[in-house]
């Protein structure tokens, strides 16, 4: 099969207000927090396992969580890493499209590792109900971390960062794409709210350390902030590795609401996305109209580039 990137640009981009809403504006989302082994085969039967559970659940939309076809470890990225110009190798993009395909669904494909012309990325692929490959997203902000006696990790050790935010337009809305870690950058989020995004996607793996403080919290303020939805989503909690995944996956609401979460097991997570609560939500609390931009200015790349709309 062959595989085809929808280069269109996401359209348009209006600020938010107001708010363009797509034709399908309430459906099930699904967000599949998986147990991950070092068996990248056993790892990818497993995610199509439960994508077939949150289809038989009704969900349009379903989300992976971050590094789910290999161990969240350094030792395992370039051993599991595909590069989607070999296609002898697509074995985690090739289940993922076909599944998209067959039940006609559109998947946030959590993310693996990805070889490009010789570097490693940290990877999310966004495949349409066709089957094709809409988008993909280079984890931007790589998560390094030394807290002596509790946690060391360098993803910067093994992986280049991206440089572009993603933005997919879909038929169940316009979603933005964040990994873990690019969470914690409101400025990301505040660009995304901009360009009109509806649902922001974050594939996850925070640790016990951080984890238990800040990730619901990350997600809240995320969606608080920018009156949109967040969903994000988690492998399940390992014992066994040095990194241990903190879970929690979770569908979070423009008020800043939680409309479903889980704990730290396997889980399919379903919730409702209704963008309407976004529309009322920035009726009844206008905070684009409030914003004092004359006092502070949000500038992205996009702007100094001339690139906005
Ligand atoms: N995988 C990650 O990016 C983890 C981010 C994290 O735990 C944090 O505290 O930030």
């Amino acid at each position: 099969m062959a595989f085809a990137i929808d280069t269109k640009e996401p359209v348009g981009v209006a600020t938010s207000d107001p708010l363009q809403l797509p034709i399908i504006t309430k459906f099930k989302i699904a967000l599949c927090q998986l147990i991950v082994t070092p068996n990248k085969k056993e790892n990818i039967e497993n995610a199509h396992r439960l994508i077939e559970i949150a289809v038989e659940q009704g969900a349009r939309l379903v989300v992976l969580p971050e590094m789910w076809n290999c161990p969240y470890s350094t030792d395992y990225f370039a051993k599991h890493a595909e590069d989607f110009d070999d296609e002898d190798a697509l074995w985690t993009f090739s289940m993922l499209s076909e599944v998209a395909l067959l039940h006609k669904i559109t998947i946030i494909g959590g993310s693996m590792p990805e070889w490009s012309n010789g570097h490693l990325y940290n990877t999310c692929c966004i495949f349409g109900p066709d089957g094709r490959l809409k988008a993909k997203h280079r984890k931007i902000h790589l998560f390094d971390i030394d807290i002596p006696g509790e946690i060391s990790f360098k993803e910067s050790d093994t992986f280049k960062a991206g440089d572009e935010p993603t933005i997919v337009d879909t038929d169940l809305g316009r979603i933005g794409i964040g990994i873990c870690h690019d969470i914690r950058f409101p400025e990301l989020a505040m660009l995304y709210r901009e360009k009109g995004v509806h649902l922001i996607c974050y594939p996850g793996a925070f640790n016990m350390s951080t984890g238990e403080l800040l990730w619901e919290l990350e997600q809240r303020a995320r969606a608080v902030d920018n009156q949109l939805f967040v969903a994000t989503c988690s492998p399940a909690r390992d014992s066994c590795g040095s990194y241990t995944i903190w879970g929690h996956s979770t569908l979070v609401g423009p008020s800043g609401e939680i409309i479903a979460t889980s704990g730290h097991q396997e889980a399919v997570v379903v919730g409702e996305v209704d963008y309407s609560k976004i529309k009322l939500q920035r009726k009844s609390l206008p905070l684009n109209k409030q914003m004092r931009r004359d006092i502070y200015k949000f500038v992205n790349k996009h702007e100094q580039n001339g690139l906005e709309g």
